[in-house]
């Protein structure tokens, strides 16, 4: 295979774990020549066809011909693939502000133009990928990482079940996580690009109001309320939210996948892109109201 057959060892220090994913675990490295720090994300390859352990070589494959293919600031870089016996290792960017999911944790919920910065971003990384037929069917806030605190640029991460979007072909097995999945996945339906838009719609609900807005007491009562697309915006929750935050959230969470935004309609949204000073002053007033 092209891939470098020497030890990871040889050429990086391999340091702590900082994450895990589809048969991966994730450790910052750092390069022997360059001083640079990476991410290593250690793939385990299946050893027997019949062992329901590691990854299949052709997903392994997939996620890299993927990450190969896009080159966008909002996407985290690929930059060499190792392999040995038992694992296929990509050196990846490495990124160290955290997770989104965690800043949410720590600030509870964050201001609308805190979070419209946030999300016009993940659409500005989605928008590279769907322009690619390419969808990440495994969004949610834990994959969505953050460069530091400071500028708070974001990554998206784990393309382990992405795929390239073929017409009427993306029938997959129940994948992702339950809480952000879109009906279509719980149907067996074919999937698209536009089941990472109704992550958005899930993950945005979630950046204003810290609840979740399908998440029942276990998985069959989620995928209940999912299928019944049963989501409300609490006064308790969303008091303070602007009408166009809400009216971006609900062009999401649309049970129909042709009716549901896309990529393109959520950038020249009001409210991720304000066409005058009253859209502006709208998110503004939610704001102050939150302090
Ligand atoms: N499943 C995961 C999980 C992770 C990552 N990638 N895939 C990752 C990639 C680059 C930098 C940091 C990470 C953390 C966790």
């Amino acid at each position: 295979s092209p891939y470098r057959h020497e030890p990871v060892e040889d050429w990086y220090i391999v340091g702590e774990e900082i994450g895990s994913g589809h048969f991966a675990v994730v450790k910052k490295v750092v390069c022997k020549r360059s001083g640079t720090e990476f991410a290593a994300k250690f793939i385990r390859k299946k050893r027997a066809s019949t062992s329901r352990r590691g990854a299949r070589r052709e997903d392994i494959e997939r996620e890299i011909s993927i990450l190969q293919e896009l080159n966008h600031v909002n996407i985290i870089k690929l930059y060499d693939i190792f392999e040995d016996k038992q694992d296929v290792t990509l050196i990846l960017e490495l990124v160290s502000g955290g997770e989104l999911f965690d800043f949410i944790a720590e600030r509870d919920v964050l201001h609308e133009s805190e979070a419209t910065a946030f999300i016009a971003q993940v659409l500005e990384g989605l928008a590279h990928m769907h322009l690619k037929n390419i969808a990440h069917l495994d969004l949610k806030p834990e994959n969505i990482l953050l460069t530091n605190r400071a500028q708070a640029v974001i990554k998206l991460i784990d393309f382990g079940i992405s795929r390239k979007i073929e017409d009427g072909k993306n029938e997959i097995q129940m994948l992702g996580t339950p809480e952000f999945v879109a009906p279509e996945v719980i149907a067996y339906e074919p999937l698209g690009l536009y089941t990472d838009m109704w992550a958005v719609g899930v993950i945005t609900y979630i950046l204003l109001s810290g609840c979740s807005p399908f998440l029942g007491d276990n998985k069959q009562e989620t995928f209940a309320n999912i299928c019944a697309v049963d989501f409300s915006f609490d006064d308790e929750f969303f008091g303070n939210t602007s009408d166009l935050a809400k009216d971006f959230i609900r062009g999401l969470l649309v049970k129909h996948p042709g009716r549901r935004a896309s990529v393109t309609d959520c950038l020249s949204h009001p409210w991720i892109k304000p066409i005058n000073d009253r859209q502006k002053e709208e998110r503004k007033e939610a704001k102050t109201n939150l302090e």
